[in-house]
């Protein structure tokens, strides 16, 4: 079964004005499989992964997740349906007070009982398994660190420490190396691959360090200007390929602004 299957969709965001972001946009991807997304800034990658975790209701066109349209479910049903997905932004919004091994926790709460969640504030339930989590990608040693004293790069991985708790099927990770150094980016992205491939989960991350997502991934879904310019096997990938994707993008501009999520993404990053 797909875990995704897009069909002709256009998305555009709810702002007044806003343009179409993603044009007629045909995508199908397997349940348990790892694709990478690239493009230029502005292409609409971080668009993509919000309307695959059903944070936009697209404008035209079909839209499947695990076989359902979300958008003719009744509320309750897409809720069960968006637990099933992990997006991780490209700015975690995380309590900025709170300390790591709670943040961290926060992926159990929909487990969790209300008493459960309130007892787990003040007394951490499972600070074991939110250390196990975060010492995979190396920040076993800021577990009751305050969130607002990591780096941006900790606060990244933080985030991605969540999605091992969580119990999603799908992995939407939006530029999660943005702000980390070569050898932890290596690393960050190991663990999320070992981990979708030990859960069969789907991994969708966007990328934009190119050279990473075509070591590191079969299948390469190139975007610009918010259409699909290739979709293919990364050994079908030239550099020619690469150059004209990029082209006329400015390589002296600043680092791309991490974006504002939609309200109720920002509440937990995970459904
Ligand atoms: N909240 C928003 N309201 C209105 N327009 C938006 C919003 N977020 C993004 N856009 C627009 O949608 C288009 C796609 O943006 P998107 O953020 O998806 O691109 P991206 O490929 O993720 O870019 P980057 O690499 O810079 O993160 C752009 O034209 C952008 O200006």
């Amino acid at each position: 079964m797909s875990a995704f299957r897009l069909d002709q969709l256009t998305v555009r965001h709810l702002a007044p004005g806003a343009p179409v972001a993603l044009h007629a946009i045909s995508l199908d991807v397997a349940e348990g499989e790892q694709l990478a997304v690239i493009g230029p800034s502005g292409a609409g990658k971080t668009t993509l992964l919000s309307t695959l975790a059903c944070a936009h209701r697209p404008l035209t066109g079909a839209f499947e997740v695990f076989g359902q349209d979300p958008w003719t479910l009744p509320e309750a049903a897409r809720h069960a349906l968006r637990s099933r997905l992990f997006l991780a932004p490209q700015a975690p919004p995380l309590p900025p007070r709170q300390r790591v091994v709670t943040a961290v926790l926060a992926a159990r709460l929909p487990r969790w009982s209300l008493w459960q969640a309130l007892v787990s504030l003040v007394r951490p339930l499972d600070p074991d398994a939110a250390f196990d989590a975060l010492e995979r990608f190396g920040l076993g040693d800021k577990l009751y660190s305050r969130v607002d004293r990591l780096s941006g790069g900790e606060r990244q991985r933080c985030a991605l420490a969540r999605l091992l708790l969580s119990d999603a099927r799908a992995f939407l990770v939006d530029e999660p190396l943005s702000a980390l150094d070569p050898a932890l980016s290596q690393m960050t992205l190991a663990t999320l691959q070992q981990e979708a491939a030990a859960r069969k989960a789907t991994l969708v991350c966007s990328l934009h360090q190119v050279d990473m997502a075509l070591a590191n991934f079969k299948r390469i879904v190139a975007l610009r200007d918010g259409r699909v310019v290739f979709d293919l096997p990364r050994a079908e990938v030239g550099d020619d390929m690469i150059a004209a994707l990029y082209r006329n993008e400015r390589t002296d501009a600043a680092p791309p602004a991490p974006h504002e999520s939609p309200d109720r993404i920002a509440v937990g990053a995970c459904f």
